[in-house]
């Protein structure tokens, strides 16, 4: 190559004289001229043919355009510094010439530009590679396309999450974006001076941003960190930084050598993904330890997914995968309870505690509660639902027993008063709305107190459940029947005719049938026992009255019944409701009269055939304030069902002994005895004796002339320890006289093992015993009796000659009555007496 004029334009004179030196050296005839800026340079460029035009120049961008006009289509070579490369190359690599990147410092890369300087010039003369001259036109629309591009380049990266850079072949950096210095916290100036891989990981390596022996890089770049970036480069690793973020380090290297690289902040995916590890670890430890079970289901309610323990379930999971809830069903679960949970589930609702009952494959019955809640999509759609399942037999059972005691009487088995109203609740809304009428049936056992004193309470409870069967037999299984506590039952009968008449008449039926069955026999243990049932009805139907007060009436209807003889019905009738405020009156009358002293007793005469006084007996009077001198027969059976009678009868006793040593001073009366009455109740207290003995102790009073009298009742439980306590009584002289004898039931056999020392002809008999051939009849067969027994007889209630002659006749040899003397003041008595001594 002879004669090759070359034009350098080149602003360093150093840079330009070491060019010229060494193309002197290789090329001793090449003409090379220098000029130092493109002003200087148009000169030449104008008058002289030039084979290459070199630019060893920084022209801005804007510049280079001109400076290449200025060449006017000679082939150009550039010299230019890297950070302009992405500029030349592009255009240069479009054909329009070439371009040397210049060493920061030194001349290395003057002997490439050399050489591409050579093969430049043979281009352009035809020997080798031809070169298109630089066309300013076609430049200026690259420089255009390649500015567009890299401002899009440019944009790109500055809006990348990720940090990037790119290596060229060569192995430095030329691309990178401004987030990959923040995430690694490189200066600028490091970039800038185009540092190589190897550079960055010293850089970093030694501020100790990989920790610890690069223990902060995982195992998947760690010895590529630690080797100094120098081997290849893993695809992917992650490394954590000082202050506790992860990046994760992708690098795709590309076919001529370069490679790119991307950070990417995971800091908060790690951070959700730990926590999302964390939890699921609660989660499995939690399902595994406990009973629970995790279930999933899909939008069409079909089981997904299912952990935890289902062994609880009994049902093999083939049979619940695929299938819906309702599929595998539910013994408590209706039509219409399934259609309101698929409501719920339709309507996309959480769901808490549905409890479900089923049987088990080994046909034991178990309980599930489940909760769930709606999963939906990014997009909001119903993925399914997902939610916990629990074993709660246990809790079932507990709950149904805590029900039990709390609804049903432990004893029988029977609703108690608690189930009982709630359903009397029911009722009265049910016949209001129907326009039907119910009834209330208050049933009480008449004497069962007295069975359960003297034969035990397991004797007792045998008699309940007897009749608590007995009257679940009496009624239709929709009625109702409860136990109150005691000896109290009570029926509840719906659907009763609408005319209250009729269904009166239906609710007596009940009753009658109800007083029959109770009424047979029982056997408790080997005695068979009779027990009569008091029953008071009330009925409801569209009258608003409240369940307490229908409890009421019914109950003061069964103490109608009571009072009219037991063992029979009563309905309710406004009338009792009186009655009754006055009877509690009373009783808070008669509880202050007794401590107010208002009780007085009276004695009345007992004589032979001859009038000649034997005795009197005891009765007791109520002086009250305001009502005058109230009759025992008015306020006796109040005492005896409220207790008052055992404060009462003690007086009673004590007055009664006292007089007896009153009586005793005086040879005028000192053989009198005295009657005094005792109830049943007083005479079952078990301390009876002890109470007599001590009275008489306390007061004195001589035993024998102390007669007690008991009534028949007391006879129809437990004679064995009435006879006990007798013979106790009696071994200190005391006497017996059975009241009212005839009225009511005395077995011979027992009559005759009674220690008793007389009977007492109830007035009854004697009353009509001129008129009614029966109760003459009676009499007469009562004289005999006592007779054959060895007993003394008093008669009571003799008002006329006519009933003294009859009793005399037939050999009754005691009288007592208003023909002798109605019962008066013991003073009276004596007063009335001494006259006829
Ligand atoms: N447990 C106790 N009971 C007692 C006591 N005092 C009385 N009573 C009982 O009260 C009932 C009524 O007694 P009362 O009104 O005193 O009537 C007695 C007599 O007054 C009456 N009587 C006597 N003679 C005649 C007569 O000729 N005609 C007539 N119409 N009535 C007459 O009879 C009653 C005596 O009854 P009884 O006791 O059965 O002998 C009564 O049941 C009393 O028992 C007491 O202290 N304790």
């Amino acid at each position: 190559m002879n004669g090759v004029g070359i034009l350098w334009v080149d602003i360093d004179t150093q840079h330009a004289a070491a060019a010229r030196r060494l193309i002197a050296a290789r090329y001793p005839d090449w003409r090379v001229v220098n000029s130092p800026t493109p002003e200087t340079a148009k000169a030449p460029l104008a008058s002289q043919a030039w084979d290459a035009v070199v630019l060893c120049l920084k022209p801005s961008d804007q510049e280079l355009p001109g400076l290449l006009e200025l060449c006017a289509g000679r082939p150009v070579l550039m010299c230019i510094d890297a950070a302009q490369e992405a500029l030349a190359a592009r255009a240069f690599r479009c054909g329009l010439g070439d371009y040397v990147l210049r060493e920061t410092d030194g001349a290395a890369h003057l002997s490439e530009l050399l050489n591409r300087l050579v093969a430049l010039v043979q281009g352009a003369q035809g020997r080798g590679k031809p070169v298109r001259m630089v066309d300013a036109r076609i430049w200026q629309e690259a420089l255009t396309m390649l500015q567009e591009q890299r401002s899009a380049l440019q944009a790109t990266l500055a809006s990348m999450s990720q940090g990037i850079f790119k290596t060229g072949p060569d192995g430095r950096i030329t691309v990178y974006n401004e987030r990959v210095l923040e995430l690694l916290n490189l200066p600028e100036s490091l970039m800038a001076t185009r540092p190589t891989l190897a550079d960055l990981t010293r850089v970093q390596a030694e501020r100790g941003d990989f920790g610890e022996g690069y223990s902060l890089v995982d195992r998947r770049g760690h010895d590529y960190v630690a080797q100094g970036a120098v081997a290849s480069a893993p695809a992917l690793y992650w490394r954590t930084t000082r202050d506790g973020r992860t990046f994760e380090v992708r690098t795709t290297s590309l076919a001529d050598g370069s490679l790119v690289r991307t950070f990417a902040d995971v800091s908060d995916y790690v951070r959700v993904e730990n926590e999302l590890r964390e939890s699921e670890a609660r989660f499995r430890s939690l399902s595994d330890l406990s009973s629970d079970w995790y279930w999933e289901h899909d939008a069409e309610g079909r089981f997904v997914q299912l952990a935890g323990d289902l062994s609880v379930n009994g049902i093999p999971l083939s049979d619940v995968m695929g299938r819906t809830r309702w599929e595998i069903g539910a013994l408590n679960m209706t039509d219409a309870d399934w259609a309101a949970h698929r409501a719920v589930l339709a309507a996309h609702q959480p769901f808490r505690d549905l409890e479900l009952q089923r049987r088990r494959a080994d046909g034991s019955m178990h309980w599930i509660s489940v909760s769930g809640v709606p999963v939906f999509d990014a997009n909001g759609a119903l993925r399914g639902y997902r939610g916990v399942g629990r074993d709660i037999t246990e809790r079932k059972q507990v709950e149904s027993q805590i029900e039990r005691l709390a609804f049903y009487d432990s004893l029988t088995g029977l609703p108690n008063r608690r189930l009982l109203v709630d359903r009397l609740q029911h009722a009265t809304a049910a016949v209001a709305r129907s326009g039907t009428q119910g009834a209330l049936l208050f049933i009480d056992l008449d004497n069962f107190k007295d069975l359960n004193d003297t034969l035990g309470h397991d004797t007792g409870d045998q008699l309940l459940l007897q009749v608590a069967q007995r009257l679940k037999g009496c009624v239709r299984e929709s009625d109702t029947v409860a136990r109150f506590g005691g000896d109290e039952f009570v029926v509840l009968v719906e659907g009763l005719s609408a005319d209250p008449a009729h269904a009166s008449a239906e609710a007596a039926l009940v009753a009658s049938h109800i007083t029959t069955t109770l009424g047979k026999p029982y056997a408790l243990g080997d005695a068979s026992h009779h027990s009569t049932p008091s029953i008071g009805i009330a009925l409801f139907g569209q009258q608003t009255v409240s369940v307490d007060e229908l409890l009421k009436h019914a109950d003061l209807a069964m103490y109608q019944a009571k009072a009219a003889g037991r063992n029979t019905q009563r309905f309710f009738d406004p009338d009792m409701q009186a009655a009754v405020s006055n009877r509690s009156a009373l009783e808070a009358d008669l509880r202050r009269g007794l401590q107010e002293k208002e009780l007085v007793l009276y004695y009345q005469p007992v004589v032979d055939g001859k009038g000649r006084l034997q005795g009197a007996e005891a009765l007791v009077r109520w002086r009250h304030p305001r009502r005058g001198m109230v009759s025992p027969a008015e306020f006796i059976p109040l005492a005896e069902q409220t207790g008052l009678i055992l404060p009462l009868g003690q007086w009673v006793l004590e007055t009664a002994c006292a007089q007896l040593v009153a009586w005793s001073r005086s040879s005028l009366t000192r053989q009198f005895f005295l009657s005094v009455n005792v109830s049943v109740r007083q005479f079952r207290q078990p301390d009876f004796v002890e109470q007599v003995l001590g009275v008489l102790d306390a007061t004195g009073a001589n035993p024998e002339r102390l007669k007690l009298e008991l009534t028949e009742s007391l006879l129809m439980a437990d004679v064995e320890d009435v006879i006990a306590r007798m013979e106790h009584l009696r071994r200190y002289g005391v006497g017996f006289s059975l009241d009212d004898f005839g009225t009511g039931y005395s077995s011979l056999s027992y009559l005759k093992r009674l220690p008793l020392d007389q009977l007492k002809i109830d007035q009854g008999f004697v009353r009509d015993l001129q008129t009614d051939p029966n109760d003459a009849a009676i009499v007469r067969t009562i004289l005999a009796l006592a007779d054959s027994l060895d007993l003394a007889v008093v008669a009571e209630g003799v008002e006329t000659t006519g009933q003294l002659e009859f009793l005399q006749r037939y050999g009754c040899k005691a009288f007592q009555g208003y023909l002798f003397g109605r019962p008066m003041p013991a003073e009276v008595l004596e007063r009335a007496l001494r006259p006829a001594l």
